[in-house]
């Protein structure tokens, strides 16, 4: 069987360039060939740019209501189609089947539907003056760029591309070239609602394409998901051209357990926050600190748990760790076990990799946990982004709190206890974007989503995203003349 090309999806079509370079798309799960991806080339950008400017003319002279039904649609045919996007998402990132069919595409579809039901909200101030009045206007800011990274392929697609539509922008989208296929489903379904074409563009490839639109011209602003280091070199090229930007970056998040803490939700916890999407989430919690007094009992409950994972095929539903995106970041992963070893850290749990019948091309780690951790050493201090936990003993609220804020990022942070005035206490004096209370990784639309520090600039979902998409323009209006000085 010949093997599928991907293209570019611009104007509202694919756009196939047979004298484009192909790019393997490889199933992590397999190491097969999923498809092959055309490299979008100067031409591509060129028209990518062209048709987001047209379809920006049509659909920013929409009102909001009817962006807002055309929006609705498209969330309906996402959770239509879950079934099938969850796996396409399944066979490029590796993840789990049994997630993918929960969380993925509908976290999408929810926030596609609830930036629909802002649309027609979006709107300006007025202001009463002397003998005067003035009126702001939120207008739309034109051709955004969103730049994705792998871990949640259409996730992170409708956290741009949602808000950026709905207040009446085109987007253009590159996702990560490692799981580029979803982005494009998501192309077709926004033109199956009645998306004008050009206002949601994909274009496929490495980092280049991204960069060639950061420098245009002709695009406003840049949000971008993905590693600090990427962040920083984008933030210096945006600023050439004075584009607004949106960060989402990486972090290496605390998870603090305190002693009146429920231990078996702790547990819970602290497995959900290191080894869902096999640990591949940018907010996880990867330095639990447990209070001295329940550390021991913590832990063993945590590594029986642990043991009882089941790794495997993630298209079978049972699997609850799939495989790493890549033989190069499970070899990354995997460093930083031997480095942690090398270090003293004791090793309680995983640290190998595991075969998975009918899955020999893939990478699986099995969930590590490493006890004995001090706060300098680098699975500590560095984000690995797969399965590894470092858990760290604490004595008391200020010292944990100061160890918890070590760090230049800032993104997520979360403290396990029954003591809420405790809970609020720390949530507030965590340098961390999003605090969980006796929870973890919970992000509901309604709640912005962003990191502090290092970790990020703005935010995703929620009311405060429209900000993030919109410019204030102020209109002053005379209503008594013109008092004049001058002869
Ligand atoms: N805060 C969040 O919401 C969030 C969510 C998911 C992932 N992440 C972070 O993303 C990282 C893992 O994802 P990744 O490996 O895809 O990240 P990455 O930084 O390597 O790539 C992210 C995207 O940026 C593009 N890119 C890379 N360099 C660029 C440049 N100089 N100019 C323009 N585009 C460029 C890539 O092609 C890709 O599409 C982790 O650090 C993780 O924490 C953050
Ligand atoms: C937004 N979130 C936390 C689901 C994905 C971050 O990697």
């Amino acid at each position: 069987m010949n093997t599928p090309i991907l293209c570019s999806y611009i104007g509202g079509r694919s756009i196939d360039n047979p004298a484009l370079p192909l790019v393997d798309n490889i199933e992590p799960a397999t190491g097969k060939v999923l498809c092959r991806v055309q490299q979008a080339g100067d031409d591509e950008v060129a028209l990518a740019v062209a048709a987001a400017k047209q379809g920006f003319a049509i659909w920013s002279a929409m009102t909001g209501a009817e962006r807002g039904r055309i929006l609705n649609r498209a969330a309906q045919l996402l959770r239509e189609r879950n079934a099938e996007l969850a796996l396409l998402e399944v066979r490029d990132n590796g993840k789990p089947i049994q997630e993918a069919e929960v969380v993925d595409v509908m976290s999408g579809a929810d926030c596609v539907e609830y930036f629909a039901g802002l649309a027609a909200s979006i709107h300006g101030q007025q202001f009463p003056l002397k003998g005067a009045f003035a009126y702001t206007r939120r207008e739309p800011l034109g051709v955004c760029l969103g730049i994705g990274a792998w871990n949640y392929p259409i996730q992170i697609a409708c956290w741009k591309s949602a808000p950026a539509l709905a207040c009446g922008n085109a987007m253009i989208y590159k996702p990560a070239s490692l799981t580029p296929m979803t982005a494009i489903e998501l192309a077709k379904i926004y033109t199956e609602a009645g998306v004008p074409d050009g206002v949601f563009n994909v274009i496929l490839g490495s980092s280049k394409p991204a960069r060639q639109l950061i420098a245009h011209p002709d695009v406003a602003k840049v949000s971008v998901t993905g590693s600090v280091e990427t962040g920083k070199a984008i933030m210096a090229d945006a600023a050439k051209t004075l584009k607004r930007v949106t960060m989402e970056l990486g972090g290496k998040s605390p998870l603090i357990i305190f002693d009146d803490a429920d231990l078996d939700q702790a547990v819970s916890a602290a497995m959900l926050a290191n080894f869902y999407t096999q640990g591949e989430i940018c907010t996880n919690g990867t330095r639990v600190f447990v209070h001295e007094s329940i550390h021991d009992a913590f832990l063993e409950k945590l590594v029986a748990r642990t043991r009882k994972l089941k790794i495997g095929d993630p298209l079978h539903p049972d699997t609850q760790v799939g495989a790493q995106i890549s033989g190069d970041h499970a070899a990354t992963v995997l460093r930083y076990v031997e480095q942690g070893i090398a270090e003293g850290a004791s090793l309680l749990a995983g640290g190998q990799r595991v075969e998975v019948p009918g899955c020999e091309g893939g990478h699986f780690i099995a969930p590590t946990i490493f006890a004995g951790c001090h706060d300098d050493m680098s699975i500590v201090r560095e984000e690995i982004f797969g399965p590894v936990m470092s858990v760290l003993k604490f004595k008391d609220e200020a010292e944990v709190l100061a160890r918890a804020n070590d760090t230049r990022l800032g993104l997520a942070a979360g403290v396990f206890t029954r003591d809420l005035a405790r809970g609020h206490r720390m949530a507030e004096k965590l340098q961390a974007g999003v605090c969980w209370i006796n929870n973890y990784n919970i992000t509901p639309i309604e709640m912005p989503f962003g990191g502090l520090k290092e970790s990020g600039i703005g935010h995703e979902n929620s009311l405060v995203t429209l900000d993030h998409y919109t410019q204030l323009k102020s209109v002053y209006v005379e209503l008594s003349g013109v008092a004049c000085p001058y002869e």
